[in-house]
């Protein structure tokens, strides 16, 4: 089973307390996977906000990734950094964290997801799927038919993103992608913990067999 299965994105517009309280009951929901995600550009909180979660994780087999910032993860030691197209370039952020750590990057266009093939990821970000108010400065939407074609022309695990939800859950998974990101269907959930659970059950359910 892919470790990209069920993703969570964290929320930079919840407060330390929150963050932590939605990456605990996510975790024993049943995510595989958690990035901390900051847009602003106070590094000592990024830092701080990372180590928390960090701690949460601990004892877990959840690996901690950190969105954009190369620096951020080495300061913490996560396991992995999410780059994106215009972040520190793949083949330096390879060299800087090693070779066991996770790297992914965020695929906008077709021209991007056939250079991405010769570049040291792990994974790629399809961004984005469908629109979603959580960002709203996304290049390209690529549809149910955008995504089974990237899986076609990719060497790599496909992590799909951008207003995933469970009434489009299904559709998305039945095309057979490695995992599902996720921002609010989990963070703004009432109880986060049976949302990421419903999420994996549905996950289950939908996932094609071989
Ligand atoms: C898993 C995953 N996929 C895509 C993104 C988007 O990254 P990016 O394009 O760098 O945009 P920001 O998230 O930094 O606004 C992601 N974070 N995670
Ligand atoms: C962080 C992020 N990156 C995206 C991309 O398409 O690159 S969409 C996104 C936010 C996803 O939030 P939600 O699950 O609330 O739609
Ligand atoms: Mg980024």
């Amino acid at each position: 089973m892919s470790p990209y299965r069920l993703y969570l994105v964290t929320d930079d517009q919840q407060n330390l307390s929150t963050l932590i309280k939605v990456v605990e009951a996510a975790v024993a929901g049943g995510v595989t996977m958690v990035q901390v995600r900051e847009k602003g550009d106070n590094i000592q909180s990024f830092i701080n906000r990372a180590k928390a979660v960090k701690q949460v994780l601990q004892g877990t087999q959840v690996p901690l990734i950190i969105n954009d910032r190369v620096d951020v993860a080495l300061a913490v030691d996560a396991d992995g950094v999410h780059l994106g197209q215009s972040d520190m370039p793949v083949k330096l952020a390879r060299k800087l964290i090693g070779s066991e750590k996770l790297l992914g990057l965020s695929i906008e266009n077709d021209q991007q997801l056939l250079e991405a093939n010769n570049l040291p990821l792990d994974y790629i970000g399809l961004s984005a799927i469908f629109a979603t108010p959580t960002k709203t400065n996304i290049k390209k939407q690529w549809g149910i038919q955008g995504l089974e074609k990237a899986m076609q022309l990719s060497q790599f695990p496909i992590v799909a993103i951008g207003g995933i939800n469970p009434t489009n859950l299904d559709h998305i998974i039945e095309t057979g992608v490695d995992g599902v990101a996720l921002v609010s269907a989990i963070c703004h959930a009432t109880s986060p913990q049976q949302a990421a659970a419903d999420l994996l059950k549905q996950i289950q359910a939908a996932t094609p067999h071989h």
